[in-house]
């Protein structure tokens, strides 16, 4: 069984998608730590994430930097934004995210394109949303412990604006899948709404005849 979950910054996708690849016994892929390696190369290499071919000589990125805690950081977060929108980025990185949806047994992936291009034949679609408050606050207690200098209002700023850019790019923009259930985490406890996803993958698969 393929389960495609995408959604906007601190929208809770991550937390469902591990939770679901557990309850179902499934390999969990990250697909925004891929686009975070590629911004953090960039940044280390001093290159320009604005510019296509300084993000494409990223995408040759160590593996050994997807562990790296920087990686989750805000700045990186908002690069990834950047290098993300380039068509040759997306495309450098679609294989392996397809090869991994494609193993035997299947697959949870999570990020913003994965229902309409990484995956649009996956079993089951959530769509996670949440207010940009909600998440901002959500956002603000992981990131203000590592770095106290970061203010709430700068977090959402930056939440809004990778919102922004998210949306409106022109190659896979972040979007609903037609066939995906919304499921708005706002008033939701991680709980709640893991209980929530679990119910909607089984109605999906129902309906799926899996
Ligand atoms: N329903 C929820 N209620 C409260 N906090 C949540 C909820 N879902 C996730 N979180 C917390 O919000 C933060 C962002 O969640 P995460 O799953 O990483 O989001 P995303 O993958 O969409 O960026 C994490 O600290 C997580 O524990
Ligand atoms: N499938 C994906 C995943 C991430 N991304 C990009 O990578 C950035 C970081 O993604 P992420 O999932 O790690 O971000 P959070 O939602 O965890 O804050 C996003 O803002 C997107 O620009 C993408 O374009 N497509």
């Amino acid at each position: 069984m393929i389960i495609a979950v995408d959604g906007p910054a601190a929208s809770g996708k991550g937390t469902i998608a591990r939770a679901l690849a557990k309850h179902y016994g499934l390999p969990h892929l990250d697909t925004g730590l891929l686009y975070r390696a590629v911004a953090l190369t960039v940044m280390r290499l001093g290159l320009d994430p604005a510019v296509e071919a300084d993000a494409v000589a990223a995408c040759d990125f160590d593996d050994r930097l997807l562990a790296e805690a920087e990686l989750r950081s805000d700045p990186v977060g908002q690069v990834a934004s950047i290098v993300s929108a380039h068509p040759l980025v997306r495309a450098s990185l679609l294989q392996r995210q397809r090869r991994f949806a494609g193993q035997p047994g299947g697959a949870v992936l999570d990020g913003r394109d994965i229902g309409t291009v990484i995956a649009p034949q996956a079993d089951a679609k959530l769509f996670v949303k949440a207010s940009a408050q909600v998440r901002a606050r959500r956002r603000y207690a992981e990131l203000h412990a590592a770095d106290p200098s970061l203010g709430f209002d700068k977090v959402l700023a930056d939440i809004r604006a990778r919102d922004a850019r998210d949306s409106g790019r022109a190659t896979a923009p972040l979007a609903q899948a037609p066939d995906a259930a919304p499921l708005d985490t706002s008033a939701l406890s991680i709980e709640a709404a893991i209980a929530r996803a679990i119910e909607i993958v089984e109605a999906q698969r129902r309906r799926g005849g899996r």
